[in-house]
């Protein structure tokens, strides 16, 4: 598939830079933004239906190829919550009510038992109703800091430790979060199914 632009559909900033710097210039990736405000419900129960929904929606909106990506915090110890729920942890307040939430909810547990993975599933339809999405997933193991540390990224940065650099992954550069996270490993798989790679 050659493809020269692609809409984003997503509304998360953080989503975009990351997602463009990966990308690199070959692709342009225009944010859904600029054709539409309105953010399509979320209804789907996995990583994969709500991908695919964001992009179809972005697609019929654009009249363009769509790549959504539908990622979140998969916090052992809570059973896999807040999962597909992450960014409306807190009841969608944002990311420093959902880290606080998180803090609490965590609260006394000890070290050992703060294991999470951050998911990101990117979804590829060529238009609004492609029967065969490419689906590219990527997970990146961690643990739960007890404070936040580091003010890169977006998100749960502050409060995901990166165990392969010791330190949270807000304290990561761009660059380096860009070639290790769960957003990192799902292009890496994109791009060779692109033929980009
Ligand atoms: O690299 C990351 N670093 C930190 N936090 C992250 C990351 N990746 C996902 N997350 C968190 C943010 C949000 O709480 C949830 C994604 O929710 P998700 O619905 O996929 O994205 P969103 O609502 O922010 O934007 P949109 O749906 O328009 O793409 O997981
Ligand atoms: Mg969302």
């Amino acid at each position: 598939m050659n493809i020269q632009q692609l809409v984003l559909a997503s509304h998360n900033t953080g989503k975009l830079k990351e997602l463009q710097a990966m990308l690199g210039g070959g692709i342009t990736l225009r944010s859904v933004g600029e054709f539409s405000s309105a953010e399509p419900e979320e209804t789907g129960l996995s990583f994969v239906e709500n991908a695919i929904l964001k992009a179809r929606n972005a697609a019929r909106l654009s009249g363009l190829p769509a790549l959504a990506d539908d990622s979140g915090l998969a916090v052992d110890y809570l059973g896999g919550a807040p999962g597909i729920y992450s960014a409306r942890y807190a009841g969608g307040q944002g990311d420093s009510a959902n880290n606080a939430k998180l803090l609490d909810a965590l609260r006394g547990v000890p070290s050992a038992q703060r294991g999470a993975q951050f998911v990101c599933v990117l979804a590829l339809v060529r238009h609004a109703s492609d029967p065969l999405p490419i689906l590219c997933e990527g997970l990146w193991q961690g643990r739960i800091l007890e404070v936040a540390r580091g003010d890169h990224g977006f998100g749960y940065d502050p409060l995901f430790w990166v165990p392969e650099r010791e330190c949270s992954s807000a304290e990561l550069s761009p660059a380096e979060k860009n070639q290790l996270s769960h957003r990192a490993r799902a292009m890496a798989l994109l791009r060779e199914r692109l033929g980009l790679a």
